[in-house]
């Protein structure tokens, strides 16, 4: 990353280069005026970004105000457009914001990030992107006039989050930043990156792609959001990039394997797996046996269960994206470590679809596998369903897709069932579209 990048906040003026901030170039008085405006100067500090949205959201700071923060909420119901042309558009400068995490210079924050290994904790850094999006959209739908903004905005999805070839360390500076790089009618794409201090320089280490839905006041239906305008062939190709990705989550979506059977060549990788496992001694399709170095898939599970406490509310008091991520991926980096015997490093994390809300009070229930494993990778999913305590029905929240990579080879995953082998190709199809595969390194250090 060039150094002129880190002086974004102090130029004011030309050109947005996601992820390099501002570059000198254009003189445009209008440009200027658009970053004074959005006061995108300084950094924000990490511990400021949920109390921001605290405020654009005016959410109770007590649980005993809830109801009371919800009443008022329904008031700004009649300032939401009914159409998406009604609202100005805006360009992908007016969302950016870089926020600090100075774990460098400020020793005291470190503890909520350390692992006993005195290395990153990841779950956090998912947390804080998750706040990061959502104000980033909040600042892309921002009316000028308004202390609180009509809107409600949720994660519907985390798309990718691919970690850089470089290590993380607990004693220096992190940077984020990101910006809304696509939108539909109700729905943005938010592209974020990380950096952290390497000498004089932030060097990127994480690049991470979010959906995020607007809805109504009250969270109960879709709410239209501005349109966007790419300034530059740079930002044209980034909001193509949006639209495309659209598109593939669709056709990804459309053959899943909860849809549609297999293709012929995952039938043969299946059956292949299935012949693998017949006792040789016994002509029968019913004794399976697993070959050297391999564990059978049920064998690989670990199961966690979460109270919903009020502390981890959004203003919707629905529990935050960001505290049910941690968790699943806390689970899922035990299930790894579990299996691979080693303590792994997560290097991609995607398609995480925020299906359902998880309301204050419900029962969390996280139930962990490793799908597939390729070398010293091991593509684990986490699915995670609620219950509430009135009610014993379980329903279908998130599902999460982890890929770790172990310091030793680890063991071939076999599936036993049909269902287990439809789990075993979508873990398969994850990890085959992991843009960057990462060599092994050793001082590659994130951790839950
Ligand atoms: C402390 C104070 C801080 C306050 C800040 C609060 C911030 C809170 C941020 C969070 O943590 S939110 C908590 C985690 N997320 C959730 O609980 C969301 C749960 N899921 C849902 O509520 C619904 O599934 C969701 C609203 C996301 C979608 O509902 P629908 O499927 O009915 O949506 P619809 O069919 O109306 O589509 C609306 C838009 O979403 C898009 N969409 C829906 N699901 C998607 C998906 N999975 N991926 C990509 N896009 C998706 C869809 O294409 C469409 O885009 P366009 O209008 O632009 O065409």
């Amino acid at each position: 990353m060039r150094r002129a990048a880190l002086r974004f906040c102090s130029l004011n003026k030309g050109l947005l280069i996601p992820g390099r901030g501002l570059t000198q170039g254009s003189q445009n008085p209008e440009k200027q005026r658009v970053f004074h405006m959005h006061e995108a100067c300084s950094p924000i500090h990490v511990n400021h970004v949920r109390d921001k949205l605290r405020e654009i959201v005016g959410a109770s700071t007590n649980w005993s105000d809830h109801v009371k923060a919800m009443e008022e909420r329904k008031l700004l119901q009649s300032f939401l457009a009914e159409s998406q042309k009604e609202l100005p558009p805006r360009r992908m400068r007016d969302s950016y914001i870089e926020v600090l995490l100075p774990l460098g210079s400020q020793p005291e924050l470190r503890e909520k990030y350390l692992t006993v290994q005195n290395t990153i904790r990841f779950g956090r850094i998912l947390e804080d992107l998750d706040s990061l999006g959502v104000l980033i959209c909040y600042m892309h739908t921002r009316v000028q006039e308004a202390k609180m903004s009509p809107l409600s905005i949720v994660t519907a999805l985390v798309d990718k989050i691919d970690m850089c070839k470089t290590s993380l360390s607990p004693e220096q500076d992190i940077k984020f930043s990101g910006h809304v790089s696509w939108v539909g009618k109700t729905s943005m794409e938010v592209k974020m990156q990380m950096f952290q201090l390497h000498g004089n320089e932030f060097c990127r280490v994480l690049d991470a792609t979010f959906v995020m839905v607007a809805r109504d006041s009250e969270n109960k239906g879709p709410a239209f959001i501005n349109p966007l305008i790419p300034e530059s062939p740079e930002e044209e190709e980034l909001f193509r990039q949006g639209e495309l990705n659209k598109g593939r989550r669709v056709a990804f979506s459309a053959k899943s394997l909860l849809k549609m059977a297999p293709s012929a060549e995952e039938r043969t990788t299946i059956h292949e797996m299935f012949l693998n496992t017949l006792d040789p001694k016994t002509v029968s399709f019913r004794s399976r046996v697993l070959p050297p170095n391999a564990v059978w898939m049920e064998n690989s599970k670990l199961k966690s269960l979460e109270v919903c406490h009020p502390q981890e509310r959004n203003i919707f008091n629905r529990i935050f994206g960001g505290f049910l991520m941690r968790k699943a991926y806390e689970l899922g980096w035990a299930t790894a470590c579990n299996f691979g015997g080693s303590r792994p490093f997560i290097v991609a994390v995607d398609d995480i679809m925020f299906q359902k809300p998880v309301d204050v009070g419900s029962l969390l229930f996280l139930s962990s596998q490793v799908c597939f494993t390729q070398d010293n990778y091991i593509q684990v999913r986490v699915h995670s369903e609620v219950a509430s305590l009135e009610s014993k029905e379980h329903m279908t929240t998130n599902v999460f897709h982890f890929t770790f990579m172990s310091e030793e080879k680890v063991p071939l995953v076999f599936p036993r069932t049909y269902g287990e082998s439809m789990l075993y190709l979508d873990g398969k199809r994850h990890f085959n579209s992991m843009s960057t595969p990462v060599n092994l390194r050793k001082d590659y250090l994130v951790e839950p």
